[in-house]
């Protein structure tokens, strides 16, 4: 099967397009979850401490047997520890419950506009990857605004923005100011959480590709540029979801699929979410 390519993040730190994610797998199952998406050949996993499964994947990391090195591994700053100090000691929790050396990427997972200051946070990110166990950092659910804070007030540019786009959510936007920034965007509930997989215009490209409505969504996100990590507990379909690099979606797949966009999400508006457990 063909190799998943590597992105450049704009320090230099590559990492695998295709991902594994683990939000909603339940704690019991994340081990055995991550193990065999492993095993099918992912090398990326995407968690974070508000998915209660840091400590299994961890575990599955470490009982693998494959080199630290050849791993990616992802976690997030959750929605209480905005303030500096709980920020750096949330880091050490996160990395104390993977206890996997260090963590490729740490995100700051919303910018909670009315919480506090996410420019304060971020100074805080900044410290933890100077520190050098975070090999990267970035940021989840920024919109351009709240980047555009970041770049006028601290030093650090985010690697990557991690955000809600698939086919009914295209986020032009967004992924342009990324791209005009060195900011890489990774694309959350790429499949929509299925809601996308009935789509007409999606099935009759898959029916004449001969692939699944799943691959041809992956595919469509993986020609565009973004980074991309498909959940799922079912073996067969997170075979499915690997499957990528073997076939091309033409420019006319591409642009009728990116035509489905009807600015729809699926999740939080983050200019409106403001939850802290
Ligand atoms: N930063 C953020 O705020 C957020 C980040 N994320 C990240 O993005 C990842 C992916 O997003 P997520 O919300 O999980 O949604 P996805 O778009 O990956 O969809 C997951 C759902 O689709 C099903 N599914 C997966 N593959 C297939 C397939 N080939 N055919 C049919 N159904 C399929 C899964 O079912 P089943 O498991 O039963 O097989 C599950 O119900 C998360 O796991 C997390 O890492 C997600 C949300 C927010
Ligand atoms: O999955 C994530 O990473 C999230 O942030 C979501 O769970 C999000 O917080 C949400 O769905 C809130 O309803």
């Amino acid at each position: 099967m063909p190799a998943v390519p590597n992105i450049t993040l704009n320090n230099g730190v590559e990492i695998p397009q295709l991902g594994f994610g683990v939000f909603q797998v339940p704690p019991e199952k994340t081990k055995e979850a991550t193990l065999s998406a492993l095993d099918v050949g992912y090398r990326h996993i995407d968690t974070a401490e508000m998915y209660g499964n840091e400590k299994e994947v961890g575990q599955a990391v470490r009982e693998s047997g494959i080199d630290r090195a050849e791993l990616f591994v992802t976690s997030k700053l959750n929605n209480g520890f905005h303030a500096h100090d709980d920020a750096l000691a949330a880091f050490d929790q996160s990395l104390a419950d993977l206890d996997i050396g260090y963590l490729d990427l740490f995100l700051i997972h919303w910018p909670l506009p009315k919480v506090g200051d996410f420019v304060e946070t971020w100074k805080a990110l900044e410290e933890v990857y100077r520190s050098g166990r975070a090999k990267a950092i970035g940021v989840s659910n920024f919109q351009p605004h709240h980047l555009r804070r970041l770049l006028d007030e601290t030093d650090v540019v985010p690697a990557v923005n991690q955000i809600e786009v698939h086919p009914y959510l295209t986020q032009e936007t967004a992924r342009a100011f990324g791209a005009e920034h060195g900011i890489a965007t990774e694309a959350w509930s790429p499949i929509a959480q299925g809601l996308v997989l009935k789509d007409p215009v999606i099935t009759s490209i898959a029916d004449r590709l001969g692939k699944s409505a799943a691959q041809v969504t992956l595919r469509w996100h993986i020609q565009r540029g973004d980074i991309v990590f498909p959940k799922s507990v079912t073996r067969s379909r997170v075979e499915e979801n690997f499957a990528l690099f073997d076939f091309e979606l033409t420019e006319g797949d591409m642009s009728e699929i990116s035509a489905l966009n009807r600015d729809e999400r699926t999740g939080p508006n983050p200019d409106e979410f403001n939850y802290v457990p």
